[in-house]
């Protein structure tokens, strides 16, 4: 990609004789907010550690902004760092931690407070300043983080798992304001998450990773829409999963089902109609989901999951149930 900000081209990392991410290739343009999206152990850390410069690569090279870093040392790279370990200074108040990397820099003391202050607004901790770390909530300390990240104002951000240790409401709240920091500030940032709700709602694209390679890129919704392979449609929701053999669903699909070459077909659990349909299942679990209740059935077609809103009649454990998977619900993929 020729007007890339950042380029791997060929990267592959290795520990001892495992490799971790084998030649990979992606490239981000400026200002840019992409996602690498997967389950545990498919190489998104090693990746970004790779980037920032924490890791060696057994091949390939690393571009950014035109200039190759595969061999540059960490702190000459412009690339900042918020992983979810990543401690602040315990012993220095809320200002200090943020100023700390222009001090190591040498910024001039007029210019440091403008943008300590600078970076603290932008993170809603103005008024937070003098406190150290432990007089502030997991959120708050997180906030910090981004803004000793952002004060220095690299040329890329890498965000691994950064709203992990959070609750759901901080997270929800971190996730606007990450959105409205990559807005103001035009910040190329790569974002690790395995959490497929974290990565539609901020990613303007999405890398799915499996075991070490890519699987699929695109936007939010052509990966959430279109997933290419029955195993991006697991990952990103589709729970209703079925290999097809010479086209057909376990040899039960009706007759007339065109599932048009592919590979598999899935359905979301919300697609799955309860309570009519060809088909029958037991009811083997059901769980209260506040608005929705999510069904799991024993089927002859293997398990299926449905859910159903909470006002519809409910379904006791171990009744018997039809239910209907419509092909115009459902979505073919190319690759098992
Ligand atoms: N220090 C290490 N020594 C040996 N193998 C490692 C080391 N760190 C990671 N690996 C292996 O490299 C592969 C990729 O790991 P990596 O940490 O990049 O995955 P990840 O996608 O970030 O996973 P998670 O979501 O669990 O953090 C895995 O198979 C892992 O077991």
């Amino acid at each position: 990609m020729s007007d890339a900000f950042l380029t791997l081209d060929d990267l592959t990392l290795r520990y001892g004789r495992t490799v971790a991410v084998d030649r990979l290739n992606f490239g981000l343009k400026a200002g840019e907010l992409v996602a690498l999206l997967g389950p545990s152990g498919c190489g998104k850390t090693t990746t970004m550690r790779a980037i920032a410069g924490l890791m060696k690569p057994a091949g390939g090279r690393i571009v950014l902004d035109g200039r190759d870093i595969t061999h540059v040392a960490p702190n000459r790279r412009g690339v900042g760092l918020v992983f979810q370990s990543y401690a602040l200074f315990p012993h220095l108040t809320v200002y200090e931690n943020v100023a700390f990397g222009l001090r190591l820099a040498r910024v001039p003391a007029a210019d440091l407070k403008r943008r300590v202050e600078a970076a603290l607004v932008s993170v809603g901790l103005a008024a937070f300043a003098g406190r150290q770390p432990r007089e502030l909530s997991g959120g708050q300390q997180q906030r910090v983080a981004l803004a000793r990240s952002i004060v220095v104002e690299p040329k890329l951000l890498l965000l691994d798992e950064p709203l992990s240790n959070l609750d759901a409401r901080l997270r929800l709240e971190m996730r606007s304001e990450l959105s409205r920091l990559q807005r103001d500030l035009g910040i190329t940032m790569v974002y690790v998450t395995h959490d497929q709700a974290e990565a539609l709602a901020l990613a303007d694209r999405i890398i799915v990773m499996r075991d070490g390679l890519i699987e699929q890129t695109g936007t939010p919704e052509e990966i959430y829409e279109r997933p290419v392979s029955a195993f991006v449609a697991r990952f990103i929701g589709f729970e209703n999963t079925f290999e097809l053999t010479d086209g057909k669903l376990a040899g039960r699909l009706d007759p007339g089902f065109d599932a048009g070459g592919a590979a598999a077909l899935a359905w979301r659990p919300q697609a799955v109609v309860l309570g009519e349909g060809p088909h029958r299942g037991q009811v083997i679990g059901a769980s209260y989901l506040g608005q929705m209740v999510e069904y799991l059935l024993s089927t002859p077609l293997g398990e299926i999951k449905a859910e159903a809103p909470a006002s519809a009649p409910r379904h006791a454990m171990g009744t018997g149930i039809a239910f209907d998977l419509p092909q115009h619900s459902a979505v073919a993929l190319q690759r098992a």
